[in-house]
């Protein structure tokens, strides 16, 4: 499959990754002049293109949209032309309808993916345009397949999965880097501590996902009576750890 990924920054570039170690697809990255962009083509062997006639003439199946949120439909517009193209918007907060007016004769499905996608452990929430028949439908998600999950949902719900999903591994960041500092501040040098706080995270989120246990009952089973963990439970919630996440969650979405 030929598929262009317009906008590489961060998201964009991400998604090139996850792609090139998937599958064999031809992949071109569709930015304006930036040597960074250059370098991941040239590092992931895409074809680089810059100039929005050059991608009309390339003809790719599917467009996948990392632009700048609000100069999403704008980017789109230029595409309008191209015909049987399938289009997957990242573009957080901008609407299926939104972008079929900008490409009225394409098809338009919206994700929200997040940057692990780049190791291909990504979270993807997917609203498929529901006029594609079973085929394309197939072509679509097999296309992103190899960039993690997928969890199929309802447009309407998909700023609160981006909020859980996209936002979430910023929010996990800034936990693992306070959870190293801890760990520096008790000795432990940094590389270490980034090392063993990564692989924590990586294990209680698979041990979580794997059992599909509450992480109420996960904790439990982590707590010992009278150990150290319920101790550092208790110092979370005196300095309002979880009453910090569902804040950040609300405010996030816009709350
Ligand atoms: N960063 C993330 O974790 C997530 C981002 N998204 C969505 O992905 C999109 C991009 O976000 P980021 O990668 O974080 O931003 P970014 O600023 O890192 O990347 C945007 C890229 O678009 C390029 N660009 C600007 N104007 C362009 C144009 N006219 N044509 C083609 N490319 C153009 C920029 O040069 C840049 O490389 C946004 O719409 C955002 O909502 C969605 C989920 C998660
Ligand atoms: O910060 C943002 O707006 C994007 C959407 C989800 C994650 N990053």
């Amino acid at each position: 499959m030929k598929i262009a990924v317009i906008g590489v920054g961060n998201m964009g570039g991400a998604i090139m990754k996850g792609l090139a170690h998937g599958k064999q697809d031809e992949l071109i990255a569709f930015n304006p002049e930036n040597p960074r962009v250059d370098k991941l083509a040239h590092e992931l062997n895409a074809q680089r293109i810059v100039k929005a006639d050059e991608l009309l003439a390339a003809q790719p199946d599917l467009l996948i949209f990392t632009t700048p949120a609000p100069i999403t439909t704008k980017v789109a517009a230029q595409f309008a032309q191209l015909q049987n193209a399938l289009v997957l918007s990242a573009a957080a907060g901008v609407s299926i309808q939104e972008l079929k007016a900008a490409m009225p004769t394409a098809s338009v499905s919206r994700m929200i993916p997040n940057i692990p996608v780049a190791v291909n452990a990504g979270t993807i929430g997917l609203t498929m345009d529901p006029n594609l028949d079973e085929d394309r439908q197939k072509q679509l998600r097999d296309a992103i397949a190899t960039l993690g999950d997928i969890i199929d949902v309802k447009e309407e719900q998909l700023d609160i999965v981006g909020t859980v999903g996209g936002c979430g591994p910023a929010f996990v960041d800034v936990m693992m880097d306070a959870l190293s500092d801890g760990a520096v501040m008790e000795g432990l040098d940094r590389q270490t501590a980034y090392q063993i706080v990564a692989s924590m995270v990586k294990g209680s989120g698979a041990l979580a996902y794997a059992t599909k246990e509450a992480p109420a009952i996960l904790r439990d089973q982590v707590a010992s009576p009278g150990g150290t963990t319920i101790r550092g439970i208790a110092a979370l919630e005196k300095a309002g750890f979880r009453s910090a996440l569902i804040e950040a969650i609300k405010a996030s979405c816009g709350e």
